[in-house]
């Protein structure tokens, strides 16, 4: 029995919610796995070419993080892995692969797992569970990892909310961007982010798209990672100017999100955006989303 796990590619932090909010983005990484006598990793196109073809490929080792939870060996088979999502951008290529790769064990090991253990493991092995949540669950996702286990809420998105992502030719890899950040804050920056992060996850819970752009304000990452990112600091002043309900470093990126209202054109924001790149030298795409809302799916072929 051939199967498929599609698992998207997500936003994290979302300004101030950083390594706490989410949101899931329709760009996929696909595992077609076929059991078989041997172990085969194969990953395709161009995306993934200097990624692993044996057992130490990402997907591979997250496949066998989902047989240790359950205290089962992985079966041997065939896996496939393809991508769309940008590697090492801020769009979650990881996390797609870490949770395709965990949903993909389970499901090889008849779903010994739930939702919740599954997310637990890709949340402790990343670190933080702002990605892999709406990877696994679509939507926008509140996520907090302690001791006992991975804690969340997945919000529906609100109507009408779209994002708009500027995606540059560059790779920033999400360690050396969190290598950037201080170990320690204020009190008064930890009280500005606890604020801005409960406004905004209240503000998408509830469908108020006016405060987008005043809730998003952090000062928790975003002005440490801006001298990686050419030009992010402009957007993220007056991305609003130009049709954006608020901007945001996509997380660690050097990608940027801006949320727009979807009955709305877009083609102002995309100018803007353009002439920043052009500005500060760089090449890239400005895409249109809807916020993907099935997160990881898994098909039966035979
Ligand atoms: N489908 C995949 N297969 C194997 N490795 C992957 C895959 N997707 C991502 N990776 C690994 O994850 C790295 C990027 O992760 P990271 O730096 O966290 O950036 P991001 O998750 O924002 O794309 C890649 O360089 C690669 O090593
Ligand atoms: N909260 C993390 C999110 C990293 O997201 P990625 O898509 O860049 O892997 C951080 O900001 O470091």
């Amino acid at each position: 029995m051939t199967f498929t796990v599609r698992a998207p590619a997500s936003s994290a932090n979302l300004g101030p919610g950083f390594d706490s909010l989410g949101l899931s983005v329709p760009l996929f990484t696909t595992l077609r796995v076929t059991p078989q006598d041997t172990t085969e990793v194969v990953p395709l196109g161009a995306e993934l070419a200097g990624t692993a073809a044996d057992e130490s490929n990402y997907v591979y080792r997250a496949m066998l993080l989902a047989a240790r939870r359950a205290g089962r060996e992985l079966p041997p088979a065939r896996i496939e892995i393809e991508t769309e999502v940008p590697l090492a951008r801020g769009l979650g290529s990881s996390a797609a692969a870490l949770v395709g790769g965990i949903v993909a064990g389970n499901e090889l090991l008849g779903r010994p797992l739930d939702d919740e253990a599954v997310l637990d493991v890709a949340a402790r092995e990343e670190g933080h569970p702002d990605n892999v949540a709406p990877a696994l669950f679509g939507g926008i996702v509140v996520a907090t990892l302690d001791k006992l286990g991975t804690h969340y809420i997945r919000l529906e998105p609100p109507a009408h909310l779209g994002v708009t992502v500027l995606v540059p030719d560059f790779e920033l890899s999400t360690s050396k961007a969190r290598a950037v950040l201080p170990k320690e804050y204020s009190r008064a920056d930890a009280v500005h982010a606890l604020s801005h992060s409960a406004l905004l996850a209240a503000a998408l819970s509830v469908g108020r798209l006016d405060l987008l752009r005043h809730a998003m304000q952090d000062y928790i990452h975003q002005i440490w990672r801006a001298p990686l990112v050419p030009g992010l600091s402009d957007i993220l002043d007056d991305a609003h100017k130009h049709g954006a309900l608020g901007a945001a470093l996509s997380g660690a990126g050097p990608s940027v999100l801006c949320f727009h209202d979807r009955r709305e054109d877009t083609g102002r924001l995309h100018t803007y955006l353009h002439g920043v790149m052009a500005r500060n030298g760089l090449s890239g795409r400005v895409m249109d989303f809807s916020i993907d809302t099935a997160g990881t799916v898994v098909e039966r072929l035979t």
